[in-house]
């Protein structure tokens, strides 16, 4: 860990506004280590989730797929959330046989699903198994409607960061940046697979977006993201309502300030 990461995990500044501009502005929570930034993570979707059954009566949640997500659904597996009332969607999926490693959902079934008495009607991996992928997609966005209204708003949307500023399967470059329409969209091959992805008009109505990001390897991406560096695809979703969780390694990058105990910081919550 950089001397700059270590001291900002020992001093915990576990809340920070990170700039450059109001427009940009977005709360970051900076943990000491993967496990520490696993565990804050499960524990806030499972306070997200406790309200939103205490007010809606569910809580429609989509995970995104990737390595850093991980310890956080064994931490997840583990929380005091009432799985009855979860309805648990994939942010994308590579286009990519069942039961394959490449695929969001293996992981998510070995990491969560295994663990945890979800009833199986109400999880929704998306479509990418169907004959028809484009007739599936029109029906998993009925399902949306259904379940999150017109036009669906998820409750909590929880994104990761990947090294070329990819976000979802929202990549550099791909025309499924460019959807606005629909819910979903297909990208183009990329290392490897074709995906399926939410769309940003869906992932800027959530009421909450959860970005999770670990590793020294992220330091640099994370620095441009933070930044609001408009060539990373991940920038292009809003942060309005945005949380970004970290540990000091992904951090080492950045410059924070420290969130204020005035009426900005109550703004902010
Ligand atoms: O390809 C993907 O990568 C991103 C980032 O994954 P990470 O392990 O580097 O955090 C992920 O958010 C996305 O769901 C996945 O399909």
């Amino acid at each position: 860990m950089s001397d700059h990461a270590s001291r900002l995990a020992a001093a915990t500044p576990r809340c920070v506004l990170a700039p450059p501009s109001r427009a940009a502005f977005l709360k970051v929570e900076v943990h000491a280590d993967a496990l520490a930034l696993a565990q804050a993570a499960a524990d806030h979707i499972a306070e997200k989730a406790e309200q939103a059954i205490a007010q809606r009566g569910q809580f429609l949640l989509a995970l995104s797929g990737g390595q850093t997500p991980q310890a956080m659904l064994r931490a997840l597996a583990q929380a005091p959330i009432d799985w009855r009332r979860v309805h648990l969607l994939q942010v994308d999926e590579r286009i990519a046989p069942l039961g394959s490693v490449a695929r969001n959902l293996t992981q998510l079934e070995e990491s969560l699903l295994a663990h945890v008495r979800i009833p199986a009607a109400q999880v929704h991996p998306l479509p990418v198994d169907a004959a028809d992928p484009l007739a599936a997609m029109a029906g998993y966005e009925a399902l949306l409607r259904q379940l999150a209204g017109e036009p669906p708003l998820l409750d909590l949307v929880q994104l990761g960061l990947g090294s070329d500023g990819h976000t979802a399967s929202l990549l550099p470059g791909d025309p499924a940046l460019a959807v606005t329409e629909r819910e979903l969209a297909l990208s183009t091959r990329y290392q490897g697979w074709r995906r399926m992805t939410l769309t940003l008009p869906l992932l800027d109505r959530a009421r909450q977006v959860l970005w999770l990001v670990s590793g020294a390897d992220k330091a640099a991406v994370l620095a441009r993201f933070v930044a609001g560096d408009a060539a990373l695809p991940a920038c292009r979703v809003s942060r309005e309502s945005a949380l970004l969780l970290c540990d000091a390694a992904a951090a080492a990058r950045l410059m924070l300030s420290p969130l204020p105990a005035t009426p900005l910081a109550s703004l902010l919550r």
